[in-house]
């Protein structure tokens, strides 16, 4: 279920494809009321809230951050609900999905939310969404920064991508880590490339993701914020028909 925080919901997809097969349904919590409710046994009133204090899970607000048209929403489907989602409308305001996780046997949550960058920020080159994010890096505590649709890079348009080693660099460069995937055909392993290449490309799969984002958050002793920037490969062009970007590479 989709939490909205005082903001406009993109309306959710009609359809979805791409379930991943390892993501169950119990896995996705439906709501907080729930969730906690099913964690909470039924003794007496104050044995009760001793207990429900114990086995209270917290949660964390993982905020995906980027340029419009870079995968947040569709990102943000597959990292909760495992499937990427047919029909996306733009992103207005914050619209957060939960996951519940079983990290070392802790239980916690996550409540991911993708979060548009302002317009003017944008630039040009697809370089000049890497500059804009560590703007935000002063208000949230834990970074990972997302290469998407890696299922759409091309060799023959490296000019107009953003490449793995230059997003590695600037991950190191702002203390994030850096993985790269497609919300939309997420690798079922984690690929390496060959020998040889000319950039060790490296995909994740979702779930990995998934679980440094959680085994990261984990570790704090209160609830703090970690957001997910994706950044853009993509040069300004007009998505075809089928509201698919055409031509770039977005990571
Ligand atoms: N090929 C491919 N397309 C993707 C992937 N992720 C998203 N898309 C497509 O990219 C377009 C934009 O996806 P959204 O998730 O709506 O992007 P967004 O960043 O939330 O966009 P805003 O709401 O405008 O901020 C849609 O047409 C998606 O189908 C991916 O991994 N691979």
């Amino acid at each position: 279920m989709e939490a909205a925080l005082g903001t406009v919901r993109k309306q959710p997809a009609s359809e979805a494809v791409g379930r991943d097969a390892s993501l169950s349904e119990g896995k996705v919590s439906t709501s907080q009321h729930d969730f906690t409710s099913s964690c909470s046994p039924s003794f007496s009133s104050s044995l009760g809230s001793v207990s429900s204090l114990l086995s209270r899970c917290r949660t964390f607000k993982v905020l995906v951050i980027g340029d419009s048209g870079v995968g947040k929403t569709c990102l943000t489907h597959r990292l909760c609900a495992g499937e990427f989602p047919r029909r996306t409308e733009a992103t207005i305001g914050v619209d957060f999905r939960e996951r519940a996780l079983d990290i070392d046997k802790e239980k916690i949550k996550v409540r991911v939310g993708p979060f548009l960058f302002a317009h003017h920020l944008y630039g040009k080159h697809p370089c000049d969404g890497l500059r804009s994010l560590p703007l935000w890096r002063f208000t949230y505590a834990a970074l990972f920064l997302i290469g998407n649709k890696s299922d759409l890079r091309d060799a023959s348009r490296a000019d107009s991508q953003v490449s793995q080693e230059l997003a590695m660099d600037f991950a190191k460069a702002h203390g994030m880590v850096f993985f790269e995937t497609s919300a939309k055909n997420p690798p079922r392993k984690r690929v390496h490339g060959r020998r040889g290449d000319v950039e060790p490309l490296q995909q994740s799969k979702v779930e990995d993701i998934v679980t440094a984002v959680g085994t990261t958050l984990k570790r704090h002793k209160s609830p703090l914020t970690a957001y997910s920037p994706t950044y853009s490969g993509r040069t300004q062009q007009p998505r075809n028909k089928n509201n698919v970007l055409k031509t770039c590479w977005c990571v």
